[in-house]
């Protein structure tokens, strides 16, 4: 099994500044400064596990490179570009970046690319990319949510352009909604796009089951917001009854997941329980599918996910699941987070995942 997988230490170099880790700092308002939750840390520590653990000689280093205009444009406005060039924030006044920070989305969005286009000619059977900022809230018009380019919507566009591809499935894990990719393509009958949520986290009052594409693209959009404090269970089963069930009725030619570990169980930004191991069976899950449907083709795009500590054994284990590694590194956390009262699928959870069930009968 090859796995490509994208690092650039120019993603560490992403300038997020102190804010009062999420808002502005403001003494008037009791603000202190402190890093900004999206900086460095949490993804720098990702790429050092995977060389210490040994990992990394197990993978297929490809090399990022900055997303051109054209790339760019064809998802998002020539405004925003420009915004973008000259600016300090994404657009929604917490997203911020420091001098040339168009220049590390750039590498961002190309690093994604990159990714998808080495999976699409066949130089590689799957690929992690490890890339910062992140980009699955960004809209064609702004940024938000930490995220400056849409990095997964630039590479489907890229891969539809370039390699002929034509029906491609994001599937989304990150805890906060992947607003920006279902927007790109809520039209587009030919892009399905599954987010799995915690329910109305972020954006705000986003990510309902009711929104369902647009036009020749209704049904195109499945949203499965599951209710805070979702484990390991609740997750394998939005995965087995929903995730997979879309995907093999969609049949796509590519895969590609924005993974997210705020799901994670010590994550400073949402309330899920999700452990290493059950971010391996979600990958597990979806590797499998993407055996079956479409010849392994599948693409991980890192998003969120915020603890430095736990998101390095939760990325992990998904890169060692595309390598088919069978001998994982063991989670240290594993007798903290696995055993949780409640990782076990509970019965709200249940409603939840019987409820989105009822959204594959419209998927194009
Ligand atoms: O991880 C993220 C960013 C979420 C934050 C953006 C502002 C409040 C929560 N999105 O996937
Ligand atoms: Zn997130």
């Amino acid at each position: 099994m090859a796995t490509g997988y994208v690092y650039h230490e120019l993603y560490g170099w992403h300038d997020t500044g102190t804010h009062a880790g999420l808002l502005p700092a403001d003494p008037r308002r009791g603000l202190q400064p402190h890093r900004h939750f999206e900086n460095a840390e949490a993804k720098r520590r990702v790429h050092e596990l995977v060389v210490v653990s040994g990992l990394i000689d197990r993978l297929t280093r490809l090399r990022p490179r900055p997303a051109s205009d054209e790339e760019i444009l064809r998802v998002h406005t020539a405004a925003h570009l420009a915004r973008l060039a000259s600016g300090s924030d994404a657009g929604d006044g917490g997203s911020p970046f420091g001098p040339g920070g168009l220049d590390i989305a750039r590498l961002a969005a190309g690093g994604v690319i990159a990714a998808a286009e080495s999976v699409v000619d066949g130089e590689v059977d799957n690929a992690y990319a490890l890339v910062r900022p992140p980009g699955h809230h960004a809209l064609p018009d702004t940024g938000m949510g930490f995220c400056l380019l849409a990095n997964i919507a630039i590479a489907v566009a890229a891969v539809r352009a370039t390699r002929g591809v034509r029906r491609v499935a994001v599937v989304d894990i990150d805890v906060h909604h992947g607003n920006g990719t279902q927007a790109v393509f809520a039209a587009d009958p030919d892009v399905l796009t599954v987010s799995v949520h915690q329910e109305r986290v972020f954006p705000p009052d986003s990510g309902h089951r009711t929104e369902r594409g647009e036009g020749a693209g209704f049904g195109s959009a499945v949203n499965v917001p599951l209710p805070p404090g979702t484990g390991n269970g609740g997750y394998a089963a939005a995965m087995a009854r929903v995730v997979v069930p879309a995907l093999e009725r969609f049949a796509p030619d590519l895969v590609i997941v924005a993974a997210g570990y705020d799901a994670g169980a010590t994550d400073p930004l949402a309330r899920m329980m999700v452990t290493a191991s059950g971010f391996r069976a979600i990958a597990s899950s979806l590797i499998e599918a993407a055996g079956r449907l479409c010849a392994g083709r599948i693409v991980f795009a890192h998003e969120g996910g915020y603890d430095p500590v736990y998101v390095p054994f939760c990325a992990h284990a998904v890169i060692e699941a595309l390598a088919g590694v069978t001998d994982p590194l063991p989670d240290p956390f594993s007798p903290n987070f696995d055993f949780l009262a409640g990782q076990d699928l509970q019965p709200h959870q249940e409603e939840a995942i019987a409820a989105a069930e009822a959204l594959l009968a419209d998927i194009p």
